[in-house]
This record gives C-alpha cells, structure tokens and sequence, in this order.
C-alpha cells in the first residue's frame, strides 16, 4: 500500500495533497491545530469537487484522511513536508517525523531555496532525504523540480521522480543551492521588477509588459500568489534583514549591494499577497485571484520615491523585458557552470512549467540564444554600467565565453562549459 503523508496544509501542502489524491494516492494529511485542519478540509474538498465536477467524475474524497496525530504515520511510504519555509521549523519536524516513521520511509520536503543537505542532516536518513519543490498553484503548474542532496542516494531520486510522473508532472532533477534552479533564477527577476518600481514604474506596468512578452501572469501577481511572506523568512533566514534595520527608513544597501526594502515593508503592513486579500494587488476577500490596482501602493510607492529622494522616470515596455529576461538568462548560465542544472534544456523546462513562461519564447534559454548572445552580452554590460551596485547584472562568465567562442548553438553550450560539475 503506498500512503502518503502530507504535513502542513497551507497553500502548497494542499494542492501538493490534491494533486496526491487526483492520482489515485491515499494521504495522512495533517496539520498542528483544530482550525487549519478544518480551512484545509474545506478548501481541498471544495478543489477535488470542482475537478470532480469538470472531468463527470465523483471526488476521490475516500483516498483523504485529516487528522493533527502524528501517530498514523507509523505505515506511511513517503512524507511530503510542507510546512512553512523556516529551517528551524523543518528540522524540528523532521527531527519529530523520524521517532514514528518506518525506516525505509522516503522523506521528501517541499522547500523553494533551503539546503537539503542541512534538512537532511536533522534526520537519521540522510540518503532518503529528497527535496520536492513544487510550484503555486501546486495542483494545476505541471513542474516539479526533484533536489538531489549531497547524500540523497540514486535510488530516492529516481523514486521521488517516479511519484512525480505518477503525479503527471514534469520532473527536473537539480542540484542543491540556495532556491536551487528556479527561485535562483527568480531572484534576480523579482530584485530587477522591484529596482524598476523604486526607479518609476508601478507594478501593473511591470506585469503588464510582462504579460504581453507572453508571461501567463506578471511578475507582481505570481508574487501575490505564491505568498509574499515566503521571500520575507528567505530574507530574513539569509541575514538581510535583521534587528538593527531601521522600520522608519530601512537601509538601501545591504551586503556590499543594492537592497529594495519594498517588499518587506508591505508584509510588515500583513499585506502577503492573495491569502490576506492584499499584497501588491487589492483583492476582493483573501484568497480571491481577482487582482485590482491599489491606490494605496501607488501612493506608498511615491511615498517611498518622496523618503529616499528618487525622481521617477518613465520606463519603457522594453527595459522591462531585458532588465528582467536577460537577468534571469545571466543566472542560468551560471546555474550551468556550476552544473545545478545538468543542460541548457532543463532550464527552459523549468521556466516553461513552473513559471508560466512564454511558450512561443522557448525558455529563458533558447530566447538568449534566439536574441542573439551578443546582444544579450551588450545589453547586461549596458545595465550593469547604469547599475554597478546591482551584481548580478554583471555578465556571467560562460556568456562572455560563449560570446567570445562565436556564439554557439544552444545544443553545443555544454561542451564549453569548462570543469563540468552536473554528475546527472
Ligand atoms: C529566493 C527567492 C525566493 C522567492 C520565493 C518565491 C516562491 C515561489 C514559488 C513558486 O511557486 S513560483 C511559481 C509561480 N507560479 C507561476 O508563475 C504561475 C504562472 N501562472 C500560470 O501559469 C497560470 O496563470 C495559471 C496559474 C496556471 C492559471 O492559468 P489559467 O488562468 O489558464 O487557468 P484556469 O483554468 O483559470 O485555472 C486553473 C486553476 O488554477 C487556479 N488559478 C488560476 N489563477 C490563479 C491565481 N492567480 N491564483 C491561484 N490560483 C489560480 C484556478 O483556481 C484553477 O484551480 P482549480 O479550479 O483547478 O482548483
């Protein structure tokens, strides 16, 4: 019997749990108190019947079981951790998990950036500890990125990526780095759109040029939809934003570089994106995917302008899509020297499923190369020059090298790629 566990039931421990149950898997689903048992309850029913209802089929609802005992993990073949992204948190569970779980029981965490490795040590499994970062919504987007730790063994890879395609996914197995393939390149993305609404643009442009460039949503509405609080731990956990910033007037430099601090001052307002009905976008009631502008954030955006002395300018359509492309682009191709990802290829994958990219536009990757890598080249030294505090528009090595070597084809980059360091 394959039973599944999922902990946390928030908005990726459900959808992670429906897409479980959809695929004909029994799930222990579990939360800590009475009430958030009970809002995941209802929200999962409601998902499995709306499906249910689209396919003419009648809800697998037989295949859940709620409950806040840790106790029925005794026969569990595979835990999925999703509780909130706090290390402490984590380990504490999995600390907690390994007092009841069989021994041979895998051990999965959905995490968007944490160390495996450093998860994986809190257990006393460390060969059957596997990331599985799955992506918001998790019921409906088809990635799944399969994070191989540094003692995850083959055989927990090759099983976490066999569940995946059980669960229709498309599975990329990477390696393990803070916000491993994706959120690494999304970072840069997010620090570019949200420089441009410090620089003049209000976030409606920013996803508006987004969203003709093809994106499914803009930058500010999938930050709305995943949480905005998920990147605030992730600061918080890498020591940007400690006890001593100043609430009235928070620092713009941080760690030797540029630091928006916009982001963090809207969740100390508790406006974290769709699940409290506010965050970049207004929303009728939280958890409602309606956005509306907010006259509010236009304010509080010139306010801010207003605080730290910054004139606004009119940024083009343009700037938006090569400050925002090309910066993601930068970063796979340091993904690749680095070997997290095993090939050019796998980096589109994970755009084009996890990240609703363009799909006309082939993937961060292929749309590099089909720009021209020169141009790409020429456009980052251009940014980087009007930014020089900003690192990472800083060409990447293996661009330059490309470059330099006549621009290859996309199919030849990994032959120039010099200590290959991927074992996939
Ligand atoms: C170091 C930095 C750390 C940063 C951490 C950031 C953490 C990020 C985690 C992530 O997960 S990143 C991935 C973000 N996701 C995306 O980029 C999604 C992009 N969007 C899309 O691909 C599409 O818009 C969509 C969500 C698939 C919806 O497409 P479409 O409108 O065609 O689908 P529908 O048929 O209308 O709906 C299907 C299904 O999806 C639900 N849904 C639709 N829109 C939203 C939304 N805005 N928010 C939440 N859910 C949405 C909708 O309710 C349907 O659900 P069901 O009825 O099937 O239950």
């Amino acid at each position: 019997m394959f039973i599944c566990f999922s902990l946390g039931l928030g908005t990726m421990g459900r959808g992670i749990a429906v897409s479980l149950v959809k695929a004909g898997i029994s799930v222990v689903a579990i939360e800590t108190d009475e009430k958030q048992l009970e809002t995941g309850r209802k929200a999962m029913t409601a998902m499995l019947q709306r499906d249910a209802q689209r396919r003419g089929v009648s809800p697998p609802l037989h295949l859940l079981t709620f409950t806040l005992s840790f106790h029925q993990l005794r026969d569990v073949d595979l835990v999925i951790e999703a509780v909130f992204e706090d290390m402490n948190l984590k380990k504490h569970v999995f600390g907690d998990l390994c007092k009841v779980l069989k021994q041979d029981t895998l051990i999965c965490t959905n995490t968007s950036g944490l160390n495996v490795d450093e998860l994986a040590a809190a257990t006393d499994r460390q060969h059957l500890v596997v990331g599985m970062h799955f992506f918001a919504p998790a019921h409906v987007m088809k990635l799944l990125e399969v994070v191989y730790g540094s003692r995850s063994s083959p055989e927990a890879v090759s099983m976490a990526m066999a569940v995946g395609k059980r669960l229709e996914k498309v599975c990329v197995a990477v390696g393990n780095c803070p916000g491993f393939v994706g959120n690494r390149m999304l970072k840069h993305y997010l620090d570019q759109s949200i420089y441009l609404l410090e620089e003049g643009a209000t976030p409606e442009q920013v996803d508006q040029a987004l969203e003709e460039f093809g994106f499914a949503l803009g930058i500010f509405k999938v930050s709305d939809l995943s949480g905005l609080d998920v990147g605030w731990r992730v600061r918080k956990a890498s020591g940007l934003i400690g006890p001593d910033v100043n609430l009235v007037k928070p620092s713009r430099w941080r760690l030797g570089r540029r630091y928006c601090p916009l982001p963090d001052m809207l969740c100390q307002q508790g406006r974290f994106g769709q699940k409290t009905g506010r965050g970049w976008y207004l929303y009728d009631s939280p958890g409602s995917q309606q956005a509306k502008s907010d006259p509010e954030i236009l304010k509080f955006l010139q306010d801010y302008r207003n605080k730290y002395g910054i004139t606004a300018r009119r940024i083009s359509s343009q700037e938006v899509i090569e400050r925002c492309a090309f910066s993601l682009a930068n970063e796979g191709f340091r993904i690749l020297e680095e070997g997290i990802a095993a090939c050019p290829e796998d980096i589109d994958v994970i755009y084009l499923f996890g990240y609703g990219w363009p799909r006309h536009r082939g993937g961060p990757m292929f749309y590099a190369a089909q720009v021209g890598l020169s141009v790409v080249l020429e456009k980052l030294e251009h940014y980087h020059c009007d930014h020089p505090d900003v690192p990472s528009l800083e060409p990447s090595r293996l661009l330059r090298r490309l470059v330099a070597e006549g621009s290859p084809p996309i199919q030849q980059w990994k032959s120039h790629i010099k200590n290959l360091q991927s074992h996939l």
